[in-house]
């Protein structure tokens, strides 16, 4: 992100937050998959180091040795802060456990050997044929046993509702589906991915929600509904969004997940303006 000249703290306190101090400062992370796509994936770390960042995610890092995206990451002094499950067997799937079991075990590999904070598993879309009750007892079973590979690794485990807009037959129905499950495995380390973008879409009430989820969300990904571009490009009230992340004592990362309007670096601006 841009240099941290801190800006004006956002006088407006929103609803449900009682008046709490807000006082810390919110870390953006890029992904790269999302941003900087002006280079190739390779050249993309030292382009979000320079831009400011100090932390990226990216959904897929299988096209690439650990040993090689480590040393990029090193390089740049970059924290990996999120992978995906390999994008082929999600955990809503019956008939693919075996799969399921494969991929999540090369996505833990991976996530160790980037001393990666979360591994996102995808829940995924629900085949035809297949009701929604199947896939979700699908994506429960197999979340349980994923967290329990996890156990002791110092990887975390997220889970993220996804609009059915974009991804019709998406397993989870929204944020108080995805906080229920959390709940429902009482493990300290499976927790929400809250997608704004994903919630915006679907669901609205974003404060309300932001603010009676925080004890379960883990990380935040942001774009600007309905184009996916930056923040401050949409409809989102975002000022006051990030003030009720702030205020409810949040110290994650929060990652960009959005497709720059422009040139990634040109419209890194809206950090500065919405978000200090
Ligand atoms: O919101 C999204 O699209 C991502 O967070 C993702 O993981 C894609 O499945
Ligand atoms: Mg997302």
């Amino acid at each position: 992100m841009p240099p941290r000249t801190r800006g004006a703290e956002p006088t407006v306190v929103p609803p449900g937050t009682h008046g709490e101090e807000a006082t810390a400062e919110l870390r953006f992370d890029a992904n790269l998959k999302w941003l900087f796509t002006e280079l190739p994936f390779e050249a993309r770390f030292d382009a979000a180091a320079a831009a400011g960042f100090r932390g990226v995610e990216y959904s897929s890092p299988y096209e690439y040795p650990a040993a090689e995206l480590a040393r990029r990451l090193n390089d740049a002094g970059l924290e990996q802060v999120l992978i995906n499950t390999p994008a082929g067997a999600p955990a809503c799937l019956p008939g693919r456990v075996a799969e399921f079991r494969a991929g999540f075990s090369l996505a833990l590999e991976y996530a160790v050997g980037l001393g990666s904070d979360f591994i996102h598993v995808m829940g995924g879309r629900r085949p035809a044929g297949v009701s929604r009750d199947r896939a979700f007892a699908h994506f429960v079973t197999n979340l349980a046993w994923a967290a329990e590979q996890a156990r002791g690794t110092g990887v975390r485990l997220l889970i993220e509702a996804q609009n059915k807009r974009d991804s019709p037959g998406f397993v989870l129905d929204g944020q108080e589906h995805a906080a229920a499950v959390v709940e429902a495995l009482d493990t300290d380390h499976v927790g929400i991915m809250f997608d704004v973008y994903h919630a915006q879409i679907d669901e609205g009430d974003l404060i309300t929600k932001v603010t009676a989820l925080r004890p379960r969300t883990f990380h935040y990904q942001v774009a600007d509904p309905p184009s996916r571009h930056e923040p401050g490009t949409g409809e989102i009230g975002w000022r006051n969004l990030f003030a009720a992340i702030r205020a409810g004592g949040y110290d994650g990362w929060i990652g960009c997940e959005y497709r720059p309007a422009g040139e990634t670096v040109a419209g890194l601006g809206w950090i500065e303006e919405l978000a200090r």
